[in-house]
């Protein structure tokens, strides 16, 4: 099993949970953060205004996924949150050791 975490632009969260249904990922963490990334925050657009502060608001994606699973919901991500210029995100893929349904003790892949 794979965590996936996804940072976006927060306008893209829609687009990107539609896609992810589409793929059959049924549970999803979000999270408002705030980053930046190699141009430092300054000369990027959010919503139409050229921010000069140091940090972004982005949105942040946790997806628990099964090994099998991990390349379509890696395309999922990358398709739905681009626009093709800078500040579009970034997909961050860490080993995840187990998940565990509390309501039923159910774990690993079938707990997802
Ligand atoms: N190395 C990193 N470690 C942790 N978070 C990061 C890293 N790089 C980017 N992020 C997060 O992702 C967000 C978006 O990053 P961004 O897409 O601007 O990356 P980039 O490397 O500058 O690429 P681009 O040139 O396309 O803008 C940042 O605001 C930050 O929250
Ligand atoms: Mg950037």
């Amino acid at each position: 099993m794979k965590l996936v975490s996804a940072v976006i632009k927060p306008f893209k969260l829609d687009d990107v949970r539609a896609a992810l249904s589409e793929v059959g990922v049924q549970g999803v963490t979000v999270s408002e953060v705030k980053g930046f990334g190699r141009q430092k925050g300054h000369t990027e657009l959010y919503r139409g205004a050229e921010y000069v502060v140091d940090f972004l608001p982005k949105v942040k994606l946790e997806i628990a996924v099964s090994d099998d699973q991990l390349d379509s919901v890696i395309d999922a991500v990358t398709r739905a949150a681009a626009t093709g210029k800078i500040g579009d995100g970034k997909i961050f893929v860490t080993p995840l050791e187990q998940v565990i349904r509390i309501r039923t003790g159910e774990t690993g892949e079938e707990a997802i």
